[in-house]
């Protein structure tokens, strides 16, 4: 057995939900997690300062007391969000980012943009504030296919805004592609991107091969092989635009299990031994730290966290829990179908 220390890590990107699933789920990212940025797609979505200041008291009154976790609020952009609003929620530190979902591009986004033009006003407010914008970056046109909707939403709407507006801040969320990954190192300033432990563990061909998988269905949906490595490069790699955002993203059974089930993985109890195998694997461990808990914080401008998390490597694999339940129904854990020899404690 032997055993590493990482500086406290952060999730920059999760879901908490809402009520019984909330109450359940929140306790799994407060045991590993300093800090996490929420997201906002909940229904109704968290749109102004007063609803994410609501919202993050509901999510304070699930941290388990003695637990050191900070809910970091961010506001879900829509075609009538108000700038003033938006800047006094940052300038308060109620929230630190905007989200924006393309309408129709994943879970609960059908409040979100149509028309960038809509919401300029909005993000030139922001570019001069210095608050980011956090993008699920796809476009949601069913001409394009749906592997390629990354690749064209970079070429066709953030390319194009960055051109437009370059002093805005932006966090590319969830990246799955090689594209992705060679944007956000040919660009100068002012981007970023998050990567998931699941799109750095699997490929498409866990959704599809042998049977339909709907725990592995999330969006944007893995892809080829060559991408998920090209992602294992770029986490790895030390660059400080790569940071984590687990995407941990509950539904209960019977919304994944069903003719149409949800997209999203529910990653938040396993994601650190989950990174920490992969860091391993590709003899970058010491670089662990810097994508966990460093890079994230230095994008956003905060404080890196001052306590440790210890990771113990045993002899044989370690085995996660299958599911954790709430009074709405179970949840499936992720299970990464390789061998995992890391625990977080
Ligand atoms: N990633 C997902 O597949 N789903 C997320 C939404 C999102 O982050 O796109 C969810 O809210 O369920
Ligand atoms: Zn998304
Ligand atoms: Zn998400």
């Amino acid at each position: 057995m032997s055993t590493i220390e990482i500086t406290r890590p952060d999730d920059w990107h999760l879901h908490l939900r809402d009520g019984a699933v909330m109450e359940a789920v929140t306790p799994e990212s407060a045991h590993h997690f300093a800090r996490a940025i929420i997201m906002p797609n909940l229904v109704p979505p968290v749109v102004t300062k007063a609803d994410a200041e609501a919202y993050r008291d509901r999510i304070r009154a699930c941290i388990p007391p003695g637990a050191d976790f900070t809910p970091l609020m961010t506001l879900y952009l829509t075609e009538s969000t108000d700038a003033a609003d938006v800047a006094e929620a940052f300038n308060s530190n109620t929230a630190l980012a905007v989200k924006l979902y393309p309408a129709g591009a994943t879970t609960n986004s059908h409040s979100g943009v149509r028309n960038l033009d809509n919401v300029m006003g909005v993000l030139e407010t922001m570019a001069k504030i210095g608050m980011t914008l956090c993008m699920h970056g796809e476009v949601t046109s069913s001409d394009v296919d749906i592997f390629d909707r990354e690749k064209v939403f970079i070429e066709t709407v953030l390319d194009p805004l960055r051109n437009r507006l370059p002093e805005l801040r932006i966090t590319m969320e969830h990246i799955t592609t090689k594209d992705s990954v060679e944007y956000v190192r040919g660009s100068e300033k002012n981007l970023a991107a998050s990567i998931t432990p699941h799109h750095l563990m699997i490929n498409r061909n866990a959704i599809l091969a042998g049977g339909i998988r709907p725990h592995y269905y999330c969006l944007p949906v893995a892809k080829r092989e060559l991408h998920r490595l090209a992602l294992r490069k770029a986490a790895t790699s030390g660059d400080p635009r790569f940071f984590l955002g687990t995407d941990s993203a509950p539904h209960v059974d019977p919304m994944k299990e069903c003719g149409c089930g949800c997209a999203g993985l529910f990653t938040a109890s396993n994601a650190i031994a989950c990174l920490a195998q992969i860091f391993e694997d590709e003899g970058a461990l010491d670089k662990l730290s810097g994508f966990t808990s460093h890079n994230g914080s230095i994008w956003y401008g905060l404080d890196i966290n001052k306590g440790t998390l210890t990771l113990t490597r045993s002899e044989k694999a370690v085995s996660f829990p299958t599911r954790i339940q709430t009074r709405d129904g179970n949840i499936t854990v992720f299970d990464p179908q390789t061998s995992v020899y890391w625990t977080a404690i």
